[in-house]
């Protein structure tokens, strides 16, 4: 991640400009209401945008019943993530996904099943979904990941910190975890669905990009609401003033429920026009999903054959 730019330092802890961060609800509302029927990713450029979400997808499987053989299967999906003969007519036989994203038992087998393949674990951590274990247990389950290979760790923040107001202790939860996490890169979870307004979620970004987070990504896919685009404006929109305020740029992540090609786009053109061109590369970009790469290769598939098939043929893992 971030291959030769400085990863995000932090700053200290700017209470009156965490104060000052406002969210027009309805505004924010409109403006994302007009996004879906948008044409910026034209008709010509779908297989290429296609493609490119692809590279920028956390492949990701957590559930209850993952296995090593899941696991491996879902590996060698992000090392081939559409059929050869596809991506030979597209032109692009190297594809690869971002990263594959599992629970800290997984990191093992997938680190073994990606090897040289250079595609990056990374291990939801600190009590995912909920946050809500012993302190000291959070940071020794970073530990143990990142001994077991995972180079990118997703934290979950205390969802109460933002509900209380209190910044100085979530500031002070994700130093604590960044630093636990070391060389690797840390991905903090704002599970936007459970902190109540727009505001929190301007609020909570700030806070997490002044700790120090590498990326800033919307939910665990376990909430009630997951992702959406009003959310990610505002997340985008921190982005962009954090980097105006520090120099320094922070990824962004949304995830949970992003499963069709269609809103793929969505989102990539919503980059472009907030974040800019920088921010459309695995660096600064992820996808957290567990079944949309199935969508797009349908469409790809589509695109060079002309025909659709069953999503069955299309299986994650
Ligand atoms: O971070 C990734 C999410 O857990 C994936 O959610 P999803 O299964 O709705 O795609």
């Amino acid at each position: 991640m971030h291959a030769g730019a400085p990863r995000n330092a932090g700053t200290a802890l700017d209470l009156s400009r965490i104060r000052a961060q406002a969210a027009n609800t309805s505004a924010i509302e409109r403006r994302a209401a007009t996004l879906p029927g948008r044409r910026s990713v034209k008709k010509d450029w779908q297989a290429a945008w296609l493609l490119k979400a692809i590279s920028l997808i956390d492949l990701t499987t957590l559930s209850g019943d993952d296995t090593e053989g899941r696991v491996r299967r879902l590996c060698a999906k992000a090392r081939q993530p559409v059929r050869a003969d596809i991506l030979d007519a597209l032109g692009v036989p190297g594809l690869t996904t971002g990263a594959v994203c599992v629970y800290h038992d997984m990191v093992a087998p997938a680190v073994r099943a990606l090897h040289g393949s250079g595609i990056p674990v990374a291990a939801v951590s600190t009590g995912f979904p909920a946050g809500l274990s012993p302190f000291h247990l959070r940071l020794a389950e970073i530990g143990e990941s990142v001994a077991a290979g995972a180079s990118e760790i997703d934290i979950v923040i205390s969802r109460r910190h933002v509900l209380t107001g209190d910044w100085q202790a979530l500031y002070d939860e994700m130093r604590a975890f960044r630093e636990a996490c070391g060389q690797a890169h840390v991905k903090a979870i704002l599970a936007t669905g459970e902190l109540g307004t727009l505001r929190n979620v301007a609020r909570a970004s700030w806070v997490c990009m002044m700790a120090g987070a590498d990326f800033i990504k919307t939910s665990t896919g376990k909430e009630g609401v997951n992702a959406t685009l009003p959310v990610s404006l505002v997340m985008m929109r921190a982005i962009r003033d954090y980097e105006a305020a520090t120099g320094f740029r922070v990824g962004y992540k949304p995830a949970g429920g992003i499963s069709k090609a269609k809103d793929a786009l969505t989102y990539l053109a919503l980059v472009k026009d907030e974040l800019g061109d920088a921010w459309l590369s695995p660096d600064l970009f992820r996808f957290g999903a567990s079944s949309l790469l199935g969508d797009i290769e349908r469409q790809l598939e589509h695109h060079v054959t002309g025909r659709y098939s069953a999503a069955h043929r299309h299986p994650q893992a």
